[in-house]
């Protein structure tokens, strides 16, 4: 199959206008048009006149063959690759309000990393569920990401996940580039909670950094939220060696050790003393682990998968209890062997 000549990205945030930027310039020998819609014309306007996105990229120049628009239908308009790359939270709403739009050949990638609070469901399942596609032609994309790094073309590896690995294929043909190189596998559910927890498990190594604890904390608090992660991924029916892969442990490592992070950023943020409606408003960008923690908690009751971190972050964000009694609760746990499936 020849790899999309039209490409359409919702969301103009950071992610998704560094991603149509892989896009445009993957395809750029072969004619590509990459339409990314913007919900303020402003950021549009922006786009097409200065190659710029300076409110998410500063000044990082975009590809000529990028073009932005905030009219949705007219970025939908004979996609052939429809990404998505809005906030977690907001991607139901808008599904139902472009449905009618999105052409009915197309694969849909998703490259967002949060779960819906209200029904915990992942997002290449709010995806089916809305847009009525089949599962081979819904895939996401996750890995270590930071958008700010690809935008510079800083070399990064990531993982396009599909339940057909001819789909996964394709995808990555078309976002492939000299500095952006896409591994495949079928494994969906768990290349995406690897995404969507590395961000709950950020905001402790954030809380953890923003208190001046040392490196062995940090990496004791990744290395079990690895270990929880993998728990919860399994039991939803991906594979642990999905968790020890790109989606995971390298997402992981990523996200829990730069300050270009914003899940990081908001658990720092917390630590110095700020409210979590300071943070918020602070940041002015996504993180979804706020939001997602919640719904990954109530998704592991319900499995019966424990997930010791989550479960402190979680209580941290409702003010149940303080960051500083974060460390002291996990260490004051009951002793365990060490496995990832020990209970
Ligand atoms: N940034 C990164 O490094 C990475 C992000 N991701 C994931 O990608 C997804 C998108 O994140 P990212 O691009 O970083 O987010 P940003 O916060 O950078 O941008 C969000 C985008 O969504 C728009 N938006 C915000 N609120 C709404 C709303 N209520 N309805 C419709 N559109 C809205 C924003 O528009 P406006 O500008 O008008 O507010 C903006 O275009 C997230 O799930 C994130 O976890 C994954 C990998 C890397
Ligand atoms: O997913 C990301 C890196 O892979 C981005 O992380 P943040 O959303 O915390 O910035």
């Amino acid at each position: 199959m020849r790899p999309p000549q039209t490409v359409a990205v919702l969301g103009a945030g950071s992610w998704g206008t560094t991603f149509a930027k892989i896009a445009a310039d993957s395809g750029d020998s072969r004619g590509v048009q990459v339409r990314v819609w913007a919900r303020r014309p402003e950021a549009a306007e922006e786009i097409n006149a200065t190659r710029r996105n300076s409110r998410y990229l500063g000044d990082i120049q975009l590809p000529a063959n990028l073009q932005a628009t905030d009219d949705v239908a007219e970025a939908l308009n004979g996609a052939q690759l429809v990404v998505l790359a809005v906030p977690a939270q907001t991607l139901r709403a808008q599904l139902r309000e472009f449905k009618s739009l999105v052409p009915k050949d197309a694969i849909i990638l998703s490259l967002m990393k949060g779960l819906e609070v209200g029904t915990d469901a992942r997002m290449s399942q709010v995806i089916a569920e809305e847009l009525e596609w089949p599962q081979d032609r819904i895939a996401v994309l996750s890995g270590p990401n930071l958008a700010m790094e690809i935008a510079r073309e800083e070399p990064t590896a990531s993982v396009v996940a599909c339940s057909s690995i001819e789909t996964a294929g394709w995808i990555a043909s078309a976002c492939t580039t000299p500095y952006f190189r896409p591994y495949t596998n079928t494994d969906v559910i768990g290349t995406e909670i690897g995404g969507i927890v590395k961000n709950v498990i950020a905001l402790a190594v954030g809380i953890c950094e923003g208190k001046q604890m040392g490196d062995n904390t940090k990496a004791s608090v990744m290395t079990r939220g690895l270990a929880e992660t993998t728990r919860l991924a399994v039991a939803l029916g991906g594979k642990s060696e999905t968790l020890f892969g790109l989606s995971g442990m390298g997402d992981l490592i990523a996200t829990c050790s730069s300050s270009l992070s914003r899940n990081h950023t908001a658990g720092r943020l917390l630590a110095q003393g700020l409210t979590l409606d300071e943070v918020t408003g602070k940041m002015q960008q996504t993180a979804e682990g706020i939001k997602s923690a919640q719904a990954v908690l109530d998704r592991a009751i319900q499995l019966g998968v424990y997930m010791p971190i989550t479960e402190n972050v979680v209580a941290v964000l409702q003010g149940v209890i303080s960051v500083d009694e974060l460390g002291p609760r996990l260490l004051a746990r009951e002793l365990k062997a060490e496995g990832v499936h020990a209970p």
